[in-house]
């Protein structure tokens, strides 16, 4: 995309915003319901576009990609009267018989910059809740699934508003382009390293931002637990996705690995309809770098003309190994020994806070120890990746795995502004005028236990402190009365 296009783009959807149409909450339904059709009308190319990119099965098309946007979709659409509604808060005396509550607008126009290795998920999830919080939205697909990138260019407009909604393709130069403009809000999905250059470039408009990063999520294996199981669910989660998911377990703490590979792959994975592939020549070198050296024990076979990798172990691995030192992002599992849950406790506290952490034990004690004594973005015990699919929990890292967090509610939440307000009519001005001008020490005591004083937000609670603000405003009426005459009689 040209450089003029970017900005027309940009400026377009503002325009669009301002003329306020993204306001009523009927229009942010209507585009939801197009958002819906497009995933159902479009399943072939959709899944077409993911095999080329990354090989993609169908089942992992359905399950990894489009039932989880169909399900926040109608999250959105059930929930969006109740998230809209105005809040309302509990308050103090002063403002016992005004209106008080929280307002939650749209933020204006902000970008969404997704990742490669779900192409679709990871634009379109972060889009249903900014459409639903009434955004005007530019969408930014990773140039890596260019296959995706382009289908996303070509199918949006057609369902929904062209100028509210547009698609920005490019790699670098556009999106350095793009990161020059003025947005309300950048959600970024994607390494740390880009995260950085987004946030510098947010920093300069002082627009916030939400980072999605990635980062090497650890998996810690207790003896006491189901081996076999642990296995399965692990490898399950490493492997999907030819490895190339965020939170994927990225190393094991532990001695003992039962390989569940020959069950889910046969004996030649390259031939698996289920396994998938690396999605270019550079990140399989990437991946290929950082086995050099290492003793494989399962698997390390490559074919750099199919993108294949197959899936890898590799035991005993010194955490100062290459391997250990960055996300690994690919079908490669290292296995780091330790001598108990004390020790991976400390090895997962003397690296940056990852991701996802998982534990797998049958010891209570020890996952609540683990969860107290350890920081992740999220954790899941006794499974692996699990955390993802349920949209009641705020999906995001912490430190330098990301800033933020969205699915569910908590993507409303993360495009929408809370706007404090409190509407006051012009009466019980006597409960007011304990503020004005001249001070004296009973309006400065009454103001001050007026201020104090806070109350739930229940209808019965609001009617009884009601009550009570008109016999607290009478009694101080009364009182300025005197006050009044008092000042009258004693001048000075
Ligand atoms: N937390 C999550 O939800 C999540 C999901 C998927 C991936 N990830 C993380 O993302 C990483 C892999 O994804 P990726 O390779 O697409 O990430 P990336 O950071 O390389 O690219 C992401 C986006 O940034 C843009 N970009 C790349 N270089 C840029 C530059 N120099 N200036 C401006 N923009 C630039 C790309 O166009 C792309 O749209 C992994 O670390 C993974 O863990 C995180
Ligand atoms: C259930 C796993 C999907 C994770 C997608 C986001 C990270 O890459």
């Amino acid at each position: 995309m040209e450089m003029k296009g970017i900005q027309q783009a940009v400026a377009g959807a503002r325009m669009a915003y301002r003329t306020g149409r993204t306001r009523p909450l009927a229009f942010r339904v209507k585009q939801l319901k197009a958002l819906q059709k497009m995933l159902t009308e479009n399943e072939d190319k959709i899944f077409q576009a993911l095999k080329k990119d990354l090989h993609k099965s169908q089942f992992d098309v359905a399950i990894f990609e489009v039932v989880g946007l169909q399900n926040e979709i109608t999250l959105a659409l059930n929930k969006l009267p109740d998230w809209t509604a105005p809040e309302f808060v509990s308050k103090n005396m002063l403002t016992i018989m005004d209106e008080v509550y929280i307002h939650r607008e749209p933020l204006g126009v902000v970008l969404i910059m997704g990742a490669w290795n779900y192409p679709l998920a990871l634009v379109i999830q972060p889009l249903i809740g900014a459409i639903a919080a009434g955004n005007a939205v530019v969408i930014k697909p990773s140039e890596v699934s260019e296959n995706m990138a382009q289908l996303l260019q070509k199918l949006l407009p057609q369902y929904l508003d062209k100028e509210l909604y547009p698609v920005v393709n490019g790699a670098v130069p556009e999106t350095t382009e793009l990161l020059k403009l003025q947005f309300d809000h950048i959600l970024f999905t994607g390494s740390s390293s880009v995260g950085k250059i987004v946030m510098e470039a947010a920093a300069k408009h002082l627009t916030p931002v939400t980072l999605e990063l990635g980062g090497k999520s650890p998996c810690y294996i207790n003896k006491n637990c189901n081996l076999d199981v642990a296995c399965r669910r692990i490898a399950w989660a490493r492997y999907v996705n030819c490895g190339q998911t965020c939170i994927a377990p990225d190393y094991i703490l532990f001695n003992i690995w039962l390989d569940p590979l020959q069950m889910f792959y046969g004996d030649d994975p390259q031939t698996s309809p289920d396994y998938g592939r690396i999605v270019n020549r550079h990140h399989l070198s990437r991946l290929l770098s950082l086995l050099e050296g290492l003793k494989v024990t399962h698997g390390g076979d490559y074919n750099t003309q199919q993108l294949y990798l197959a899936p890898t172990i590799v035991a005993n691995v010194d955490p100062n190994a290459k391997v250990m030192q960055e996300e690994i992002f690919g079908p490669v599992l290292p296995i780091v020994p330790v001598a108990g849950a004390e020790d991976a406790i400390n090895f997962i506290n003397n690296r940056d806070k990852p991701l996802a952490l998982y534990i797998f034990t049958n010891d209570k004690k020890l996952i609540n120890r683990m969860i107290a004594e350890t920081s992740s973005g999220g954790v899941t015990v006794n499974d692996c990746m699990i955390h993802y699919s349920i949209s009641s929990l705020p999906f995001g890292g912490i430190g330098k795995s990301g800033i933020g967090a969205y699915h569910g509610k908590f993507t409303f939440e993360t495009f929408s502004h809370r706007r404090a307000c409190v509407i006051k009519s012009f009466r019980m001005e006597s409960l007011n005028s304990v503020r004005y001008p001249p001070a004296t020490e009973s309006k400065l005591k009454w103001t001050r236990w007026l201020l104090m004083k806070s109350h739930g937000s229940s209808r019965m609670k609001q009617m009884m402190i009601g009550l009570l603000g008109v016999l607290i405003a009478m009694a101080l009426k009364v009182n300025n009365k005197y006050l009044h005459l008092y000042s009258a009689t004693h001048p000075g």
